[in-house]
């Protein structure tokens, strides 16, 4: 019988007494997994080979799993500096030890626990003894985590199995495949098994020839196992920033542009942030060295702000009792949020002057000193917007979150009264996290002030906000952690699985 070339050489290697599997086979005849699994499905399907299917857990190191492999086992660590301070003679003062080992947080609780557990030594009135026969170069979960690390197997099913319950090791299923020779298949070997040339692929040059008359194709087998593509895609962040910028466009706003780098003057003094405001110290803000301040600013616009700063715009109001200097409002800084951008459109200076009715909207990035955690970050996405209109009232700001929301399936909305000094009232928004149900903060919004409009020289009704794009992506996706999409502790599946709709 003739045989295609791959199925013969998968058909010489397997033996009719034991299982080989497919690991193995590859590694004989040097093809890829896929083409030896398609071989062997194909030997099956002719009666000359069976295929056996179990299902295998590989085991892999989770992040702290790496991280034990180059720090050591918290208990091996406590263990060392327990020795290395004399308790294999006497106790010694257990929070010595932690400190000498350079433990702290959750690391002190897992070396105590596994350290006992281990036989390292005890644990009593707050000394600690170590075993002086204990061996931590024979430390069976440390060697096992290195051998994972080199790409080694581990035999030992306990040890294995602890790591696992002690979150350092991860077991992914995976289906694995073994062959063997049935009856049929001897017979056929023994009787001699010659090689057919199949081809896998047409060229324009076998279609030219005519040569592919006579050829004989290989079949596709789309059993035959593949590895998982994973080609580049639009991170999750920018696909929402695109579909928001979608339905705000859709909803007849235009886009607003401008520098990340923006003069005090833009970002906060336009805004009637008095300059001794907390937000505009350095503890807060990203302040730039080189170059420190703006060349130019407008004058006449200067002149007014400085105005509204001191006097107040209007009867009903006193301006703020704070110093002002332009000196101060030409520092350079990145912005902390992308309501800057709003005031140099509203000042005209962007694009003109504009008369109502305007909409306007912008979904870039703000810059904050914050404290990184679930829900901050040092850089975000807000999505800025304005709506300049005769008699706007809150209603119409309310009813503007809604339709936004509501493009994203998002209808349960809350709003809080809260303070702006540029706007009034202001409105803190809130949404439902799918996952945790917990409310939490979207955006900030409000109607701008008299004494930020004025000076602008806007007439009409302008009503704001900003708005977070992680936070509404977390109410889209239900991801608890932002810095799972962002910076160096990503959730590569998440990011591969996740789609951004509408
Ligand atoms: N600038 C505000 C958002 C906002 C914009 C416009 C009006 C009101 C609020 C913030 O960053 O939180």
């Amino acid at each position: 019988m003739k045989l295609p070339r791959q199925q013969l050489a998968v058909l010489e290697a397997v033996s009719a007494d034991e299982w080989t599997t497919v690991d193995a086979l590859t590694a004989q005849v040097d093809e890829k997994p896929a083409t030896v699994t398609g071989a062997a499905f194909a030997l099956e399907e002719e009666g000359l080979a069976e295929v056996r299917e179990t299902t295998e857990q590989d085991p892999s190191l989770t992040e702290e799993g790496e991280t034990y492999v180059e720090t050591g086992l918290p208990e091996v660590r406590l263990y060392e500096a327990a020795l290395d301070r004399g308790a294999d003679e006497d106790p010694v003062e257990m929070g010595a030890v932690i400190e000498a080992a350079d433990l702290d947080g959750p690391l002190v609780d897992i070396a105590l626990s596994n350290f006992a557990r281990k036989g390292y030594g005890e644990i009593e009135g707050g000394k600690v003894t170590a075993n002086p026969d204990a061996d931590p170069d024979g430390d069976e979960e440390a060697a096992a985590l290195a051998a994972l690390a080199a790409g080694k197997p581990v035999d030992d099913e306990a040890v294995l199995e602890s790591l696992v319950r002690r979150d350092l090791v991860e077991l992914d299923e995976r289906t694995a495949r073994s062959v063997r020779l049935t009856d049929e298949g001897v017979t056929e070997l023994m009787a001699g098994v010659e090689v057919r040339e199949a081809v896998d692929r047409l060229t324009p040059q076998m279609l030219a020839t005519g040569e592919w008359r006579d050829a004989e194709f290989a079949e596709y087998n789309v059993a035959a196992d593949a590895a998982t593509p994973n080609p580049g895609k639009v991170h999750v962040l920018r696909q929402a920033a695109e579909r928001v910028k979608e339905v705000l466009v859709g909803m007849g706003f235009e886009e607003m542009e401008g520098p990340h780098v923006d003069a005090d003057f833009w970002i906060n003094d336009c805004l009637f942030m008095p300059q001794d405001h907390p937000a505009r110290t350095h503890w807060d803000r990203f302040a730039l060295e080189t170059p420190a301040k703006i060349d130019e600013l407008p004058n006449d616009l200067v002149e007014r702000v400085e105005r509204a700063h001191r006097e107040g715009v209007g009867p009903d109001s006193n301006g703020y009792n704070s110093p002002w200097d332009v000196e101060f409002a030409k520092e350079l800084a990145l912005r902390g949020h992308t309501t800057s951008l709003s005031a140099r459109y509203l000042s005209g200076e962007q694009v003109g002057d504009l008369e109502p009715p305007q909409r306007y909207f912008s979904v870039e990035k703000a810059y904050r000193n914050d404290t990184l955690d679930a829900t901050h970050l040092l850089e975000f996405f807000q999505i800025e917007g304005w709506v300049m209109a005769e008699d706007l009232t809150v209603r119409d700001l309310m009813g503007t979150f809604t339709e936004f929301y509501s493009r994203f399936d998002i209808t349960d909305l809350r709003f809080k009264p809260t303070y702006n000094p540029y706007t009034e009232p202001s409105f803190e928004l809130f949404g439902r996290h799918p996952e945790t149900n917990e409310l939490i903060e979207i955006g900030n919004s409000g109607i701008f002030r008299p004494e930020m409009l004025d000076p602008l020289g806007v007439d009409a009704d302008v009503m704001a906000w900003g708005l977070a794009l992680e936070r509404l992506l977390m109410l889209i996706t239900g991801f608890e952690d932002i810095r799972d999409v962002h910076g160096t502790l990503t959730d590569l599946e998440f990011l591969r699985s996740v789609e951004v709709e509408y």
